[in-house]
């Protein structure tokens, strides 16, 4: 194969409106992508999960006003990009399958994840269908074909955040693509299928990791990742004006802050393409000329602190258990629950008696899960935390980081830490209220004055 394989995804901004999506499409054109994977509009997922949990609620003035905002912003872009006859009666028929999700969800006043994950698959359907059109008046000479990523990304059946498999997916990818250089696909990000035909999610913020999937699938040379800032900054622009943007990151460091709430990359994303040693490159659709990040293997240059990362909306679980001295298999027992709850952990440590960790707020709503922690131990529940990140090189032979760390922020209570476990982070936990602040103050003494 003579020319460069490419796998170009762009984010719901970059779907935003015609003039977002004839940026992107004219991205996509100049650099001969041969697959394009879209996510939802903007603000679209949101939608249909309000649709969704309204319909469940018997809120229908609510829910109808939703589904009519999004038939309208839909029916309205189609329009805009050229209301081909096809393209329409595609939509209609989203429109119904939209509609009979909702009479159903609302005379059952059951919400299923399954019916959940069809309802938002609908966004990334919606706005692929729409930007097919729009490539394809952007490349008159090719032939630009929709690509139902639920036959490619095949997933198990975990709705909500379903787990992709890897080799089907390879299987499929080959299979069912023409990489020749004659055909052009765009897909949806964000959804996959089971083998019994349903469809799933990947869950939030997923289309960047379905992109790396494919990429991973075609053997691709690059994947591109094309959002609303110009590239993986030193943390998030939104929160720390004076953050930069890093022409270069390695995997592991660029993994290390998806994981630990760099939401620009979905966390999964890093792992595809180092399997199959892929540059990642980020950059900003509506900057396309600017250098962006690029994402390889190694790279020349790796400073202790590189960036800073948050995740809101933690909580602090600590489990004791009296026993626990001199027992064996307390933290077995503890993390087979974890596990079988599919519960990720982020931040542990133990005393002789207890053991604490940081957890999503969302997990404590699962209540079976807390009801099966309390076999293992007493719980104690402390929520409205962030989890504060840096991400750098050989963090545990900086014998002056924890210092510079504590003095820079000692107004603030550190109510737990960790360092050791990978040289690439140092995460401690601190209140929300207090995160925005800490960032900014160990971006200025870490990062700005280094
Ligand atoms: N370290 C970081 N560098 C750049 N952007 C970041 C970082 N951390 C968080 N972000 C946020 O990620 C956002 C882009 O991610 P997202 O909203 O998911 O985009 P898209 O819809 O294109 O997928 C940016 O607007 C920015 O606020
Ligand atoms: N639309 C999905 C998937 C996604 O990744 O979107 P974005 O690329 O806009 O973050 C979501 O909102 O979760």
């Amino acid at each position: 194969m003579s020319h460069a394989l490419i796998v170009s995804k762009f984010g719901g901004t970059s779907m935003g409106d015609l003039t977002s999506m004839q940026r992107s499409a004219l991205i996509s054109a100049e650099r001969k992508s041969t697959v394009v994977v879209v996510s939802a509009t903007s603000g679209t997922t949101d939608k249909l999960i309000e649709i969704a949990k309204s319909a469940s609620q018997g809120r229908m003035d609510d829910c109808e006003k939703l589904v009519f905002s999004v038939k309208e912003r839909h029916l309205g872009l189609a329009g805009q990009a050229g209301g081909q006859e096809q393209t329409v009666a595609m939509l209609q028929s989203y429109f119904t399958e939209l509609d009979l999700l909702v009479q159903n969800i609302s005379l059952l006043k059951e919400l299923t994840p399954r019916a959940y994950d069809h309802i938002l698959s609908l966004g990334e359907r919606m706005s692929s269908l729409i930007f097919r059109d729009v490539l394809q008046a952007a490349l008159p000479n090719k032939k630009v074909t929709l690509l139902d990523a639920r036959t490619v990304i095949k997933t198990d059946s975990n709705f909500g955040k379903a787990t992709p498999q890897i080799d089907v997916i390879e299987r499929e990818a080959m299979a069912r693509m023409n990489l020749s250089g004659d055909q052009v696909y765009v897909t949806q990000g964000f959804i996959g299928g089971d083998s019994e035909g349903n469809t799933t999610i990947l869950g939030r913020g997923g289309s960047d990791y379905s992109a790396a999937l494919f990429a991973e699938g075609i053997s691709a040379n690059v994947l591109e990742i094309w959002t609303d800032v110009a590239g993986v900054a030193t943390t998030d622009p939104r929160l720390c004006p004076t953050a930069r943007i890093i022409p270069e990151l390695s995997y592991s460091e660029a993994g290390e802050m998806a994981q630990y709430g760099a939401k620009i990359l979905h966390p999964a994303t890093i792992a595809p393409a180092v399997r199959k040693n892929i540059p990642v490159f980020v950059g900003s659709s509506f900057e396309k000329d600017l250098p962006g990040t690029w994402i390889r293997t190694s790279v020349d240059h790796r400073p202790a602190v590189r960036a800073i990362t948050k995740r809101n909306a933690q909580a602090l679980l600590t489990i004791t258990t009296p026993s626990m001295y001199n027992a064996y298999g307390f933290m077995s027992g503890l993390f087979e629950v974890f596990g079988r709850h599919r519960v990720s952990v982020d931040c542990v440590t133990t005393s002789e008696i207890s053991v604490a960790v940081t957890v999503d707020n969302a997990t404590l709503e699962n209540e079976k899960f807390i009801r099966d922690l309390e076999t293992v131990g007493n719980i104690n529940i402390e929520a409205g935390y962030s989890l504060i990140s840096l991400i750098g090189n050989e963090l545990t032979l900086k014998p002056s980081l924890a210092k510079t760390i504590f003095s820079t922020i000692d107004a603030v209570n550190i109510r737990m830490m960790s360092l050791g476990a990978s040289s690439y982070n140092f995460n401690f936990l601190v209140k929300e209220e207090d995160s925005k602040s800490v960032i900014q103050k160990l971006h200025k003494t870490l990062i700005e004055e280094v």
